[in-house]
């Protein structure tokens, strides 16, 4: 599956000219540190509403780093420190009045290993709704819970199992799961951790589907090791080397005509 950037349809707002659509999250001059040692450096980007964008580049560069700014999940290590700005929709998420409890809702996240709960699989998707009180009665919140299941594309596979451990699932599975229930507290944004690199090709192949069909609704950013899954599944790339974001834009121009000479020597396997 090729995916070609397909930006004429902005949802809402005014796109930025060279984002084709509007920015959902902007960061400015983020600068983040651990202890004393800094792993980002002055990185500022405009992520494009509903479409998917990839961060890329060698181990190290940052990229986790700087996706956990962005639902402040830094904030629970203790010796990391952030500085600098990130809005999304222009609310600045590092403002100290903000619900760090409501913003994670807003954006979801999802990790490297699938990491179900250990409940059933109907639990695992209940959990957050029932604790953010989106749902009135129990009616609501199996409706809630289905149609999570069912955007997640794991409904038909697990109808019948939905009071089974969520933990029993195949890995590709739990890893909709997981995505199950980030979409059930109706978040914006979608975080995605290497979300496809402890499974099998063809678990891979379903989630990359996923993310595709997904990009219709939510802002999705994915950090991938996989040039070619970047290319697959994204509309804009942004590379990092040693804590810097060196440069970002449409996927097919960072893959076949960068500005920059480390993107190059990246893409090209010189290095990383
Ligand atoms: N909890 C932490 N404490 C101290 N240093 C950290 C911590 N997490 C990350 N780092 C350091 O920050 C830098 C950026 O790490 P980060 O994990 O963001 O990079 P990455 O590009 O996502 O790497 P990878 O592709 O290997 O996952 C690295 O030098 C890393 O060692």
């Amino acid at each position: 599956m090729t995916t070609m950037p397909n930006f004429e349809t902005a949802a809402s707002g005014t796109a930025q000219p060279h984002l084709d659509r509007p920015a959902k999250v902007v960061a400015k001059g983020v600068n983040v540190y651990y202890g004393d040692k800094q792993a980002l450096k002055e990185v500022s980007i405009e992520i494009a509403a509903r479409a998917v964008t990839s961060f890329i580049g060698p181990s190290g560069c940052g990229k986790s780093t700087f996706l956990r700014c962005i639902n402040r999940m830094n904030d629970t290590i203790a010796n990391c420190r952030v500085a600098g700005h990130i809005t999304i929709d222009g609310q600045d998420i590092y403002d100290s009045s903000l619900d760090v409890v409501q913003l994670r809702a807003q954006v979801g996240m999802v990790f490297q290993k699938p990491n179900p709960f250990p409940k059933s699989v109907f639990e695992n998707v209940a959990y957050g709704p029932r604790i953010h009180g989106l749902a009135r009665s129990k009616a609501d919140l199996e409706e809630v819970v289905i149609s999570s299941l069912q955007k997640a594309g794991l409904f038909e596979e697990v109808k019948d199992r939905l009071d089974d451990p969520g933990t029993g699932l195949s890995g590709g599975q739990q890893q909709r799961l997981c995505i199950a229930r980030a979409i059930a507290v109706s978040p914006e944004v979608i975080l995605m951790d290497e979300p496809c690199s402890a499974l099998d090709p063809i678990a891979t192949a379903k989630i990359e589907e996923l993310i595709d069909e997904l990009r219709e609704n939510y802002t999705i950013i994915i950090v991938t090791h996989s040039m070619q899954q970047a290319a697959r599944v994204s509309q804009r790339t942004a590379f990092f080397h040693l804590g810097v974001l060196v440069e970002d834009g449409h996927t097919d121009v960072i893959f076949t005509n960068p500005k920059d000479r480390r993107t190059l020597d990246y893409i090209t396997g010189r290095f990383g």
